[in-house]
């Protein structure tokens, strides 16, 4: 593609050099740039892209967008200045893989929880409605079947785009995929263009990078203020920040809830551990999930598939057939009669409410055991108030490892131990093996007891000093009920 048609989508204060120059390839990472590409020098958290264009040049680059030009230039390289290079990022990465945002119903979901689960189930749901479809999730990628492995939650804007246009070019109709906060507060999603967006809720997180959780906040809103007219917004009504979030929003806004007025309603008829019988807008359906925040997480589904076309009748006739997205709430049992919980609950919120679903269904036949940890190179402020919902609806807990990545795992498990009372500490133990933490709930576990293994859900890795080794709580808990 000519540089002068990528340069159409953005506004360049200066442009050095031959703009009608045909250009192989868009990059922001110095050490995947090759002969005849576009370098985006991207001020990051690191280090400052800026460093990186003579290296970028030296590899073939032909053109550098950048926000500041460097004072020696290279003759035969075309310089674009622009403002933000964060933003322009997304919108030439559009352009360059032939707007395919464009080209299909793009549905983007955000909130500090439920994000995978949502995105998941839609994806789930239009292929049983017999709709080619993409999936963007922390867990994995897929375009249509073909499985394309995740290494973040929402891809950098060049791989993000070319996911994309692989699932344009693979006839996918619909795509439904993750925005998280990072992701809006570093304009990854700049340029896409969504038929619509959906909010789950909003607890405490990511404050090591957000710093405030105002920032966190609107990180989160920005996403629905820059949505479309002809789009829509579905917001949980139970978040006391759902409204707020589509304050500033010119989508077509649609709200669901389980206890407030709202467009789509659900009501917990039964629960029981294979699943709740629920009301959803005055019509009863069966589903394989339990806990609360899941029946937030259906409604928001239902909305989504009400605001994209589908029949109540179909929609509820899917819902019954989904089932629990990997590592999220999944069952193991034990011969002897145990109950291992896996699931990818990693702040406060979602360790209460994980542990608010396993107590509706055990409903006081069982202990609970709680194994849980948090990661390293992460909000450090989130740690003690784990521990404390843990400890507060366990009967043991096991504090151990997570994915401790540079820091040292006895101190964050410290960190955690902090928020614990004298009482609460009585019942806590702290094994940093995960392993080992793990084998001691199976130890201590009695029939009809239920051990919440949280923290890392569908992960078949544990990260230690940048290295990720094979580790899998499903897998490991399975070999210790079988030995
Ligand atoms: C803190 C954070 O979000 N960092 C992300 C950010 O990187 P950064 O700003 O730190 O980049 P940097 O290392 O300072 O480099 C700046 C620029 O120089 C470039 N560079 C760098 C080195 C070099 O030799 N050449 C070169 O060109 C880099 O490509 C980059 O463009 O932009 C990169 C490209 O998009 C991301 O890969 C990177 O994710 C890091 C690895 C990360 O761990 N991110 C996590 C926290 C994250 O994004 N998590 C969210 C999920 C959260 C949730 O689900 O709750 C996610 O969406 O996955
Ligand atoms: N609607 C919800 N409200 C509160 N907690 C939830 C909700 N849905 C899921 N959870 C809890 O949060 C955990 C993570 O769920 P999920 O992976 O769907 O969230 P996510 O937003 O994608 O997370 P991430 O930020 O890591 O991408 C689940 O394992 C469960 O414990
Ligand atoms: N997307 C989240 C996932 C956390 C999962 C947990 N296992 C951890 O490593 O902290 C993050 O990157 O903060
Ligand atoms: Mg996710």
């Amino acid at each position: 593609m000519k540089l002068k048609e990528l340069l159409k989508g953005i506004h360049p204060t200066t442009i050095i050099g031959e703009e009608d120059i045909e250009i192989a390839a868009v990059n922001i990472d110095s050490r995947r740039i090759g002969k005849g590409h576009l370098f985006i020098a991207m001020r990051g958290t690191q280090v400052d892209g800026h460093r990186f264009i003579p290296k970028a040049i030296e590899q073939g680059a032909s053109a550098i967008l950048c926000e500041t030009i460097p004072e020696q230039q290279k003759a035969g390289v075309t310089y674009i200045v622009v403002s933000s290079t964060e933003d322009a990022a997304g919108k030439v990465a559009t352009i360059f893989y032939g707007n395919p945002s464009m080209r299909l119903k793009l549905v983007g979901v955000t909130g500090t929880n439920g994000k995978t689960t949502v995105a998941t189930l839609l994806y789930n749901m239009f292929r049983k409605f017999g709709y080619k479809c993409g999936l963007l999730s922390t867990v994995c990628n897929y375009i249509e079947e073909e499985a394309v492995p995740a290494d973040h939650t929402t891809p950098d804007p060049i791989a993000l785009n070319q996911l994309l246009h692989r699932m344009a070019e693979s006839g996918c109709e619909y795509v439904f995929m993750e925005c998280s906060s990072h992701a809006i507060a570093q304009k990854r999603i700049s340029g896409l263009h969504f038929s619509g967006g959906i909010f789950t809720n909003l607890t405490r997180d990511h404050l090591d990078y957000h710093k405030t959780f105002d920032n966190y906040r609107n990180a989160k809103k920005a996403f629905f203020d820059s949505l479309p007219k002809s789009s829509f917004a579905i917001t949980n009504a139970d978040d006391k920040n759902g409204m707020y979030m589509v304050q500033n929003c010119k989508a077509t806004i649609k709200t669901y809830s389980l206890r407030n007025m709202a467009d789509f309603k659900a009501k917990i008829l039964e629960c029981h551990f294979e699943g709740m019988y629920l009301e959803i807008d005055g019509r009863e359906v069966g589903v394989q999930f339990i806990g609360k925040f899941n029946v937030s997480n259906l409604l928001a589904v239902y909305g989504t598939a009400m605001m994209l076309g589908k029949q109540p009748e179909d929609i509820l006739l899917a819902m019954s057939t989904l089932k629990s997205v990997s590592g999220r709430l999944e069952p193991i049992r034990s011969q002897e009669g145990v109950t291992a919980v896996v699931d990818y609950a990693h702040t406060p919120d979602a360790l209460a409410n994980v542990l608010n679903a396993i107590h509706e269904v055990l409903d006081g036949k069982g202990k609970v055991i709680t194994v849980c940890g948090a990661g390293g190179n992460r909000d450090k402020g989130k740690r003690p108030l784990m521990a404390q919902e843990a400890a507060k609806q366990s009967d043991r807990v096991i504090i151990t490892s997570d994915n401790p990545r540079d820091e040292d795992p006895q101190s964050i498990i410290d960190d955690m131990l902090a928020g614990l009372n004298m009482q609460q500490r009585k019942k806590t133990l702290s094994i940093v093996d995960r392993k080992e933490a793990i084998r001691t709930a199976v130890m201590m576990a009695e029939r009809g007891d239920v051990i919440l293994i949280a923290g890392k859900g569908h992960e078949t890795y544990q990260e230690i000093k940048g290295v990720k080794h094979h580790f899998d709580d499903k897998e490991t808990v399975s070999a210790l009920f079988n030995d």
